[in-house]
């Protein structure tokens, strides 16, 4: 679904992305960790093409960022920082958004603004909502469009515990139909209980990449990734 070839990154003289190797299938739910400053959201940047690459190749699906819209409608990102047109409403912009990427199921649209508790503030203008509702109407807008892949940057910042349980509930749905989702997340217990697979970014590279099951064990993730951070352990998927 996503592969990730010898990807190099640098910030002036500063090499972020050290020959990156990550291959994400159809289906996966991968929890994407690692230490402050480890590369993360650089990485999902480089994948949604808001920052250019030195070296290496990024495929969805068979396409590179050259094949233009086709490309960006393999995939919807949640960054982290969200800059949203003030004046426009969410429910005006994930319209527009249905539009661009060709969904029309308005139906799924209605559930999802309810389940997200976002009936009344959807049609008032984004510049007066919470980081939090602004977090909600981005997944609203990701699970109506539903693209082969939603790749998000730390999704549960600014939820509130009822919308993190129907984040998890719709991520599950979103997966059984199809869909593949990769997530860079701190919060490791979550990430223990909603990924499928979990990939540890350290120095640049993909240091672990493996189904949770076989990551876990008897150990918490949280004393994986403290000992990833220490000793590299082999990748067993790639
Ligand atoms: N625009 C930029 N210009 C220069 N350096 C940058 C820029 N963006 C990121 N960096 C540097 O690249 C490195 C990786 O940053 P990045 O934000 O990708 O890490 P991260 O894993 O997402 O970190 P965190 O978990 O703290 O959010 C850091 O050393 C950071 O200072």
């Amino acid at each position: 679904m996503l592969r990730i070839t010898n990807l190099e990154k640098s910030y002036t003289s500063k090499k972020v992305l050290n020959g990156l190797d990550l291959n994400i299938k159809k289906g996966e739910i991968l929890g994407f960790v690692g230490g402050n400053g480890a590369g993360k959201t650089t990485t999902l940047n480089v994948i949604t093409g808001i920052v250019d690459y030195q070296k290496g190749k990024v495929e969805i699906n068979g396409l590179s960022k050259e094949a233009g819209i086709e490309y960006k409608k393999q995939f919807f990102f949640i960054p982290d920082t969200i800059n949203v047109f003030k004046n426009v409403s969410g429910y005006d912009w994930i319209c527009f958004l249905m539009n661009l990427y060709g969904e029309k199921d308005k139906k799924r649209f209605d559930q999802f603004i309810e389940k997200f508790d976002m009936q009344e503030a959807v049609t008032k203008p984004m510049g007066t909502y919470s980081y939090g509702m602004l977090r909600k109407v981005l997944l609203i807008a990701a699970f109506v469009i539903s693209p082969p892949i939603i790749i998000m940057d730390e999704p549960l910042n600014g939820l509130d515990p009822n919308a993190v349980l129907v984040f998890k509930e719709l991520i599950k749905h979103y997966v059984e139909m199809g869909g593949t989702v990769f997530f860079s997340t701190h919060l490791l217990d979550i990430a223990e209980k909603v990924c499928s697979t979990v990939a540890i970014l350290k120095e640049g590279k993909i240091i672990l990449h493996d189904d949770i099951q076989n990551i876990l064990g008897e150990e918490s993730l949280e004393s994986i990734f403290m000992e990833a951070q220490v000793y590299e352990r082999k990748t067993s998927i790639n």
